[in-house]
């Protein structure tokens, strides 16, 4: 879907590829910028304030350039809306109620701050912005801006993806694995207990590299950094929905960690595993986390 050709604000229309690209990119700017206003001093005011600033930037973009489409933003669920209400940041804009958005063909899954206790940590760049759209059953667009590390990933209109570096575009695909040797992803603060056990029981040199934020972890395996990102335990679909399209039209691997797809627009939101990685690794890893068969997720 496009904007339409005749715009009375003179704005080009533009593809969900690259409205998702765009918006990601322009909250990840706004990131930067609250960032240097607040500063690292009160962590909290920060991650509050960066949550907020990002949310509702993408809902009015959003609502202004695709306004029939559904929303479901971390920050814009009622529990979350409760809470800053009652604090100093006042509500944020809420989302698309629950009956609308499981009916809706179009669905915005954003994540505003992924990685926010890194965002509240100087120097640290491992922190992202997630924009993905669904529709009527799959993912078709998504954006991963990384906006300490200057670069937005994004799918792209011919079905592939995009590495976007400020006026610069270059095909992203995920690039194979150097042989006998495993980099895997993992949380900084919540590894999943079995992946050291996956780790010993692995024919191969593995190393783990933890790495904040999903969307963070995920673009490491697109850009060559680590080999497959392997989490478990909790998360939900704004955590993953923009990095997993943005890999799967990079020819990557995603899926459960028991091997079944990921499944975006549920009436739970929660969606607690998830295994990224190149193609040629996918059986290793997927037979190695079956083998250590405590890991295999508990679904919702
Ligand atoms: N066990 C868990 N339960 C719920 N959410 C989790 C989780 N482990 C990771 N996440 C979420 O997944 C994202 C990446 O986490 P991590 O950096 O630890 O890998 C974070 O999102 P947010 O930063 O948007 O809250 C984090 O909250
Ligand atoms: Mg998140």
């Amino acid at each position: 879907m496009t904007d339409g050709t005749a715009r009375a604000d003179g704005r080009a229309p533009v593809d969900d590829h690259a409205l998702a690209g765009a918006l990601a990119t322009e909250a990840g700017r706004l990131l930067l910028e609250v960032r240097d206003e607040v500063g690292f001093a009160d962590g909290r005011a920060l991650k509050n304030a960066g949550d907020l600033r990002s949310h509702e930037h993408l809902m009015a973009a959003l609502a202004e350039r695709r306004p029939g489409d559904a929303i479901l933003s971390e920050e814009g669920r009622a529990s979350v809306a409760g809470k800053r209400a009652a604090g100093l940041a006042g509500a944020p804009t809420g989302n698309t109620a629950d009956a609308d958005r499981r009916t809706a063909d179009r669905v915005w899954i954003i994540d505003p701050l992924d990685g926010t206790r890194e965002f509240s940590e100087e120097g640290r760049r491992d922190w992202a912005v997630h924009v993905a759209l669904w529709e009527r059953g799959r993912l078709t667009a998504g954006a991963v801006a990384l906006p300490a590390q200057g670069l937005t990933l994004r799918t792209d209109a011919l079905g592939g993806a995009v590495t976007v570096n400020g006026s610069r575009e270059s095909v992203l695909t995920a690039p194979a694995p150097d042989p006998g040797k495993l980099r895997i992803a993992v949380s900084r603060t919540r590894p999943p207990a079995f992946v050291q056990r996956l780790a010993e029981t692995l024919d191969t040199d593995v190393e783990l590299v933890p790495i904040g934020s999903a969307g963070a972890k995920i673009s490491a395996v697109l850009l060559g950094e680590v080999d497959a990102y392997v989490h478990a335990g909790g998360q939900y679909e704004w955590d993953s929905a923009a990095p997993a399209a943005v890999a799967l039209a990079a020819g990557a691997h995603a899926s459960r960690i028991d091997g079944t797809p990921l499944e975006y627009n549920r009436e739970d939101p929660r969606l607690p595993d998830i295994l990224v990685c190149h193609p040629m690794s996918a059986s290793t890893l997927l037979t190695g986390i079956r083998d250590v068969s405590d890991a295999l997720p508990s679904c919702p």
